[in-house]
C-alpha cells in the first residue's frame, strides 16, 4: 500500500499499553471513532489480550500484534501461522535474517503484514555499542533494512529519524512504522531517538505509534484528536 492509500484516520495507531483487557476496553471506549488502528503489545498480550485482536477486528478496527517475535526460523513461522488467524493487521518481528525468513515463511494468506524492528527507539549509538555492535544506530538500521526488502518482509520500525534514508533504501514497496512520537511538550521517558507527530509525517513515515501521551492523558481522546490535526495538517 502507498502513503496516498493509506486513510489518514488509520495513520496513528495507539498503543493499548495497558495492564488488562477491562482497562483497554475502557481506553476503546474513551477514545471512540476517533481511533481505528490499535497496538497490543507484551504488556496487555500477556494479561490475556490476545483474543481482543479478533473483538476489534469484529467492531472494523485494525489491529497490530507487536511481538517481537525472535526465536529459531521453524518457531517464528509457526508462531506467525497462529497470529495469521488471529486477524491482525501486522506483526512484529526482530530484524534478524532467519527471524524475518521464518515470519514471511508463515504470513499466509490473511492479509497478515509483516514488520520488522530494526533498531528499538530506546537504543541509541552508546546502547548499541553496550549491546555488542560495531555499528552506528543508522547504519544498523539501513543494514536491516536491506535483509529485510531482500528477505520480502512488507514494513519496517524505526524511529521518525531513518525514515528519510529508509525510504531512499526501499521506496514505496514498504510501510515505514515510527514509535517515539512524541507531541511537543510531552516526557520523552525511555525514548532516545524521538519526533513530534507533523514532523514525522514530514519526513515520511506511514504510521506513527503512540502509547504513553495519548493512553496516560487526563482526556485521551483530545490528545488522539490533536495528533491527528498534526497528521493532516503536514499531509497537507
Ligand atoms: O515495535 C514497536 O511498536 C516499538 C518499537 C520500537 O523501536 N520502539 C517502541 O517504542 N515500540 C513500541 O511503541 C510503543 C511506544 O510507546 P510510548 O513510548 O508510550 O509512546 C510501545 O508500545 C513500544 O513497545
Amino acid at each position: 500500500m502507498t502513503a496516498a492509500e493509506i486513510a489518514p484516520k488509520d495513520r496513528l495507531i495507539v498503543a493499548l499499553d495497558l495492564p488488562s483487557v477491562d482497562a483497554a476496553e475502557a481506553m476503546i471506549a474513551k477514545l471512540g471513532d476517533s481511533v481505528s488502528f490499535y497496538k497490543i503489545g507484551y504488556q496487555l498480550a500477556y494479561a490475556g489480550g490476545l483474543p481482543l485482536i479478533g473483538t476489534l477486528a469484529d467492531r472494523g478496527k485494525k489491529v497490530f500484534a507487536d511481538l517481537k517475535m525472535h526465536d529459531i526460523g521453524n518457531t517464528v513461522r509457526r508462531g506467525v501461522e497462529s497470529v495469521a488467524k488471529l486477524g491482525a493487521t501486522f506483526v512484529t518481528v526482530h530484524a534478524y535474517p532467519q527471524t524475518m525468513k521464518g515470519a514471511v515463511e508463515g504470513r499466509g494468506s490473511a492479509g497478515l503484514k509483516i514488520l520488522a524492528v530494526t533498531v528499538l527507539t530506546s537504543y541509541n549509538d552508546d546502547d548499541l555499542h553496550a549491546a555488542g555492535y560495531r555499528l552506528s544506530v543508522s547504519e544498523l538500521v539501513e543494514a536491516r533494512a536491506q535483509q529485510a526488502q531482500v528477505i520480502g518482509v512488507d514494513g519496517l520500525v524505526s524511529s521518525p529519524e531513518e525514515v528519510g534514508a529508509l525510504r531512499k533504501i526501499v521506496g514505496h514497496q514498504m510501510s515505514l512504522v515510527t514509535p517515539g512520537i512524541r507531541p511537543a511538550g510531552a516526557a520523552s521517558g525511555d525514548q532516545k531517538r524521538i519526533m513530534t507527530p507533523d514532523r514525522a509525517i514530514t519526513a515520511g513515515a506511514d504510521y506513527l505509534v503512540v502509547g504513553r501521551p495519548v493512553v496516560e492523558a487526563a482526556d485521551p481522546k483530545a490528545v488522539a484528536d490533536a495528533i491527528h490535526a498534526e497528521i493532516a495538517q503536514a499531509l497537507g
